[in-house]
């Protein structure tokens, strides 16, 4: 089976061309490939697909050709992935198999369709708008945290820490409790402290993830997209530029004037194979 892997910030995936849906991928084998001691190792799976050819993207095929069928490192699917997106475009150009214009390229999603532009090193993605809209509480060892439930197409919790409470302080080899009424199907959860003014940003935030069916990641991009559109209503703001730090590097939310939410960060392809699925540990 061919694959190449890539990563956005250090969320990093599998990436595997399957242009006409024959692939059999099952959620033992995204495991198995997830599996960062017998396996290749990511965070998920991006299956490339036309969106014609696989059932959860037919419905977008006249507006995308191409379908990112996402996966995690536990073999569950997920709606979005906002490093996933820019990771996928990435390959996509790469391998001249769509061509980014100044409009952007369309990916369709479990959630819709997205429209990557393509720079080097930056992919910026437009984004559907998050969605803030109700209070909750993340828990991670002895601390309670507030926070509130965010909808960027996968659901978010994001909880800001008191101050005082060292963001790299948090244990997260765990998931966070949380509201299973309000979660219904698991949730991704971002810790943040505020940040130093930087340059070309308005805010600036840190961001801790633990995601939904991966663990804890160097970088979620609809998660930061879920911070930033939080670091904006608490600012008291509608537009304006954020820069979430991430231990994987840099993402920049922009809220623009003209209502549209963009996702900007790095894409980068490292290597290209083949695996041995009959080797792989199911
Ligand atoms: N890392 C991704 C999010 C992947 C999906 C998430 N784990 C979920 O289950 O919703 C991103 O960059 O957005």
């Amino acid at each position: 089976m061919l694959f190449t892997k890539g990563h956005g910030t250090g969320n990093d995936f599998v990436i595997l061309p399957d242009p006409d849906g024959t692939l059999d991928l099952t959620a033992s084998l995204v495991a198995a490939l997830c599996d960062r001691h017998r396996g290749i190792g990511a965070d998920g799976v991006l299956r490339v697909v036309r969106s014609a050819k696989h059932p959860d993207g037919a419905s977008h095929a006249a507006d995308a050709e191409w379908f990112m069928d996402y996966w995690n490192a536990d073999g569950s699917s997920a709606e979005m992935c906002g490093n996933g997106v820019r990771v996928f475009t990435r390959y996509l150009v790469a391998r001249g198999l769509a061509t980014a214009g100044p409009a952007g390229l369309p990916v369709a999603t479990r959630s819709g369709v997205v429209h990557a532009v393509v720079g080097d090193p930056l992919i910026s993605v437009h984004m559907s708008t998050p969605r803030v809209y109700a209070a909750s509480t993340a828990t991670v060892g002895p601390l309670t945290v507030p926070g509130v439930a965010v909808d960027c197409g996968n659901p978010h919790l994001v909880s800001a820490l008191h101050d005082g409470v060292d963001l790299s302080s948090l244990d997260l080899t765990t998931a966070p409790g949380h509201d299973g009424t309000l979660f219904p199907d698991g949730v991704n959860v971002e810790f943040t402290t505020p940040g130093a003014p930087v340059d070309g940003a308005d805010l600036h935030v840190h961001m801790r993830v633990h995601e939904r069916g991966s663990g804890e990641t160097l970088s979620c991009g609809s998660g930061a997209l879920a911070v930033g559109a939080v670091a904006l209503r608490d600012a008291g703001r509608t537009t304006g530029v954020v820069a979430v730090d991430v231990p994987g590097g840099r993402l920049t939310v922009t809220a623009a004037d003209d209502g549209r939410w963009w996702l900007a960060g790095p894409a980068v392809l490292v290597a290209s194979g083949e695996v041995d699925v009959a080797a792989l540990v199911p």
